[in-house]
């Protein structure tokens, strides 16, 4: 996105460089056709188990919203008869689909419905905490239920499910966890191994560990397991080889019409063309226009933060709610980000790349891409180095 502000002047260094933008007071575009919501849910905790109330509100999401008519138009639900079929006939397969087509929700739905095993779990492992947890509140507001009954999820810390839980949402390491007190996970029917391509020492571990338990639960004749590998884009000839040429299965997507603006020129000081890019968008879009920006880590994140605050107060217009989004912020916090504002609030998500993937914001209408990313990387060349790495993996 190409900053006005920005772009105007020499870059300062780091430390003074928000002195420089100037909040350009005008009159901005405020839309108070929103609707107000209702107040959001309540976490309770018992024993160390904290548990979503759903007297409030079922989850994160209005039921009262037209969430059912959404899934209607999702292209895995159009198409639900015949990839059901597929699914029943294979015990084993990968299902490609694109970003938004409803792998994630849809399809562990789908299986439920049909399943006539009651007593049956459908897990699907997420490999973001965060994921995991609005992926459960989203389907279970669309199956019109409460949270921790038939749909719940399970990330560290947090077991939101009871007896009566029949599809499970859980991180890739709380599945492995389980897989080593119970290595044929004998409580799941069906196990979704969900954005795939992803890859970590966690994910290829469990592809090794649920290929054995399917086998191993067949040699002693015990309920079938179901495989399910699930990504929007991935080197299926690996997976296919590995899961003995299992079938493939390709999705179509939704696409929605994206413009993208790249900065003209090469801002060093990213923070601070990311603030004067968001106060420019602030002056000129609706308040219901939220904003996701991407910076590379919390300290980034809360000097960001401080500077939108404090810019704030100089500006006229919509009010504004900052919301961080990190992988170490606690997951209550995490979750403001799917909390509705009051109408005429612009909500602007500050996260890093755990947003990149698998999680749905909605209300997001511009997203402002530093474009730099902070990545754990090994050396094979020194012997230190060569060690952590050799310890990691
Ligand atoms: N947490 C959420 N909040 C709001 N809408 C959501 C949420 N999760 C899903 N949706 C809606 O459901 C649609 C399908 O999402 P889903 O996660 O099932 O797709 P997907 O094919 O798994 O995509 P991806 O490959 O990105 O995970 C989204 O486009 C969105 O309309």
């Amino acid at each position: 996105m190409d900053s006005k502000y920005a772009s105007i002047g020499k870059e300062k260094e780091n430390k003074n460089s928000f002195d420089n933008i100037k909040v350009k007071k005008m009159k901005l575009c405020t839309d108070n056709n929103v609707k107000q919501t209702k107040e959001n849910s309540k976490v309770i905790e018992t024993n160390g188990v904290k548990q979503i109330s759903p007297s409030k509100s079922n989850s994160l999401y209005d039921i009262s919203e037209d969430i059912h008519e959404v899934r209607k138009t999702l292209p895995v639900y159009i198409v639900r008869g015949r990839l059901l079929e597929e699914i029943q006939k294979h015990s084993t397969m990968i299902i490609i689909g694109e970003t938004g087509s409803g792998k994630t929700t849809q399809i562990p739905q789908l299986i439920y419905e049909n399943q006539h095993e009651s007593k049956s779990i459908i897990a699907v492992t997420q490999p973001r905490r965060v994921a995991a947890i609005t992926l459960a509140m989203r389907v279970a507001a669309e199956m019109r239920t409460d949270i921790g009954s038939t749909v719940g999820y399970c990330v560290r810390f947090e077991d939101v499910t009871s007896p009566r839980t029949k599809v499970k949402y859980l991180t890739d390491g709380m599945l492995l966890r389980e897989a080593v007190a119970d290595p044929l996970l004998k409580k799941y029917s069906t196990i979704i191994l969900d954005e795939a391509h992803e890859r970590t020492v966690n994910t290829d571990i469990l592809f090794g560990i649920v290929k054995l338990a399917q086998k191993d639960r067949n040699d002693q004749k015990l309920n079938p397991l179901k495989v399910i590998i699930m990504s929007a884009t991935m080197d299926v000839d690996t997976f296919r080889n590995f899961y003995d040429n299992c079938p493939v299965i390709y999705l179509e997507g939704r696409t929605y019409p994206v413009t993208i603006y790249h900065s003209k020129t090469k801002h060093e000081d990213y923070q601070y063309a990311a603030v004067c890019t968001i106060f420019q968008l602030h002056a000129t879009t609706p308040a219901n226009h939220d904003f996701l920006v991407f910076l590379t880590g919390q300290e980034e994140i809360e000097t960001v933060m401080s500077k939108i605050k404090q810019l704030a107060k100089e500006c006229t217009g919509p009010s504004i709610k900052v919301c961080p989004l990190y992988a170490g912020l606690p997951a209550s916090k995490q979750l403001q980000v799917w909390k509705k504002t009051p109408p005429g609030t612009r909500k602007i998500v500050l996260a890093t790349n755990i947003a990149e993937a698998s999680v749905t914001i909605p209300q997001i209408k511009y997203v402002i891409d530093t474009g730099v990313v902070k990545e754990r990387v090994g050396w094979l060349h020194t012997p230190q180095e060569s060690r952590k790495y050799e310890v990691e993996v």
